[in-house]
């Protein structure tokens, strides 16, 4: 047996592992880094969170990264090399992670590897007859495993296709098998570029589950303070979007689109909520005239708004819903109060905090959980397939050598 293979099954069967998660997200902010001590698996998953950082990217990453994100017309040559270059600097990243947290590569039995998410289509969207689903995340994690020495499981969103998906949402895995609660029906709500919610039954009835994108999060308001108010990358503490008053034209402009009228479950992104869209929108409703001030103050109600929509219509007919969020998003309060007041029926939205996991660590967390089961679990339903929930695991394993 190779000794890498040996190695997996011995950490398959070990009652504590030790998992990195990683998570580069739509916001291009930084490489999310969750050091997961896990045991169990399936309904039985344990997670203590020991390290959380969140390493910020410099403005080269940014600016590379730029270059091809949610573009349709790139340079393919770019691309090619952003992959390997990706996984080699999250590698390097996760190096530094661990000489700070003084543990080695031989303490560590996998990293799990997101990817930087450069493109993502569902039909819906791309409208190809020939395709199906598509989603793109490069940052090798060949280049991760060699950087770090460490067996390395990554590229989580193509088995999701293949197997009926859209490649996303791939949190409800992890959610339903750490957050399910006899006690509550539970919401757990991620707002990062893009909001998306995870609907957790208290029956645990994996038919009853369900998980969608929402719409836009923070991007449209990254990309409109990025644009207008450089140097900054997103409007902290609201305070843009405070000075402005909220255009109902433009809201509701920005409100008519397709998408929102999909039913649950969907998939989106940057490709689709950008500053494009924005343009489009204040054209559609002739605001272009508007402050810069008012345009934030109506794209923070906008998310909020589309936010509180999903959240209503997820809890509607049922009582003992609570909404557990997470995600940059928590961090903006106008934002947080317009989805608590757009919600009547509930008295107050808390964090995962609660929950024991740091909001802000969730989503790394998560893909440590999927890792976990690609390597520990056994057969598992986790929800219905016409709700875009395939009974599969995921990820593909790298080794260091
Ligand atoms: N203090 C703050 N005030 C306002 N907004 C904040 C604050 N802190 C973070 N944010 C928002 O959160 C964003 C980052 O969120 P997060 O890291 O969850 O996104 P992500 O993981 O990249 O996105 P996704 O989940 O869509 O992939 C920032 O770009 C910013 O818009
Ligand atoms: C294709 C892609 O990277 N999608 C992300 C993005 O960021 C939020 C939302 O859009 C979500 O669908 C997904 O990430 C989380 C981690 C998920 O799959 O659950």
């Amino acid at each position: 047996m190779h000794q890498h293979i040996l190695a997996l099954y011995n950490s398959a069967k070990k009652q504590q592992k030790l998992i990195i998660g990683l998570m580069s997200g739509t916001s291009l902010d930084g490489l999310d880094v969750a050091l997961c001590k896990m045991s169990g698996n399936g309904m039985n998953t344990q997670i203590e969170l020991l390290a959380f950082e969140t390493v910020d990217y410099d403005d080269d990453y940014k600016q590379k990264i730029k270059t091809v994100f949610a573009k349709r017309d790139c340079d393919l040559e770019l691309v090619t090399l952003l992959n390997p270059w990706i996984g080699v600097l999250h590698g390097k990243i996760v190096n530094q992670c661990l000489a700070k947290w003084q543990l080695g590569a031989k303490d560590i039995d996998v990293i799990a590897s997101h990817g930087q998410t450069i493109y993502h289509c569902p039909k819906s969207q791309h409208q190809h007859a020939d395709f199906k689903h598509g989603t793109l995340q490069i940052g090798d994690s060949d280049h991760l495993a060699v950087t770090t020495g460490i067996t390395t499981i990554g590229d989580f969103r193509q088995k999701h296709i293949a197997a009926g998906g859209e490649g996303a949402p791939l949190a409800v895995y992890g959610d339903y098998l750490f957050f399910t609660s006899p006690a509550e029906n539970r919401i757990l709500l991620n707002m990062g570029g893009i909001a998306n919610l995870t609907y957790l039954p208290k029956s645990a009835d994996p038919e009853a589950v369900f998980s969608s994108d929402i719409g836009p999060g923070n991007t449209i308001m990254d990309a409109y303070i990025q644009r207008f108010f450089t140097p900054l990358h997103y409007d902290r503490d609201s305070l843009v979007a405070n000075q402005g008053s909220i255009n109902q034209r433009l809201l509701d402009a920005l409100c008519e689109n397709t998408f929102f009228a999909l039913g649950f479950p969907k998939t989106t992104g940057p490709e689709v909520f950008n500053l494009q869209y924005l343009a489009t929108a204040q054209a559609a409703s002739e605001t272009t005239h508007l402050s810069h001030f008012d345009v934030m103050a109506t794209l923070n109600r906008f998310s909020a708004q589309v936010i509180a929509n999903a959240i209503n219509q997820c809890s509607v007919n049922l009582s003992n819903v609570q909404v557990y969020a997470s995600g940059g998003g928590i961090h903006n309060p106008l934002l947080m109060k317009h989805i608590l007041a757009l919600c009547p029926q509930l008295d107050e939205i808390k964090n995962t905090q609660a929950l024991g996991i740091n909001p802000d660590a969730k989503e790394a967390v998560l893909f440590a959980i999927l890792a976990n089961e690609c390597l520990a679990g056994e057969k598992q339903r986790f929800g219905n397939q016409t709700q875009g929930i395939p009974n599969i695991t995921m990820g593909k394993i790298s080794f260091a050598d």
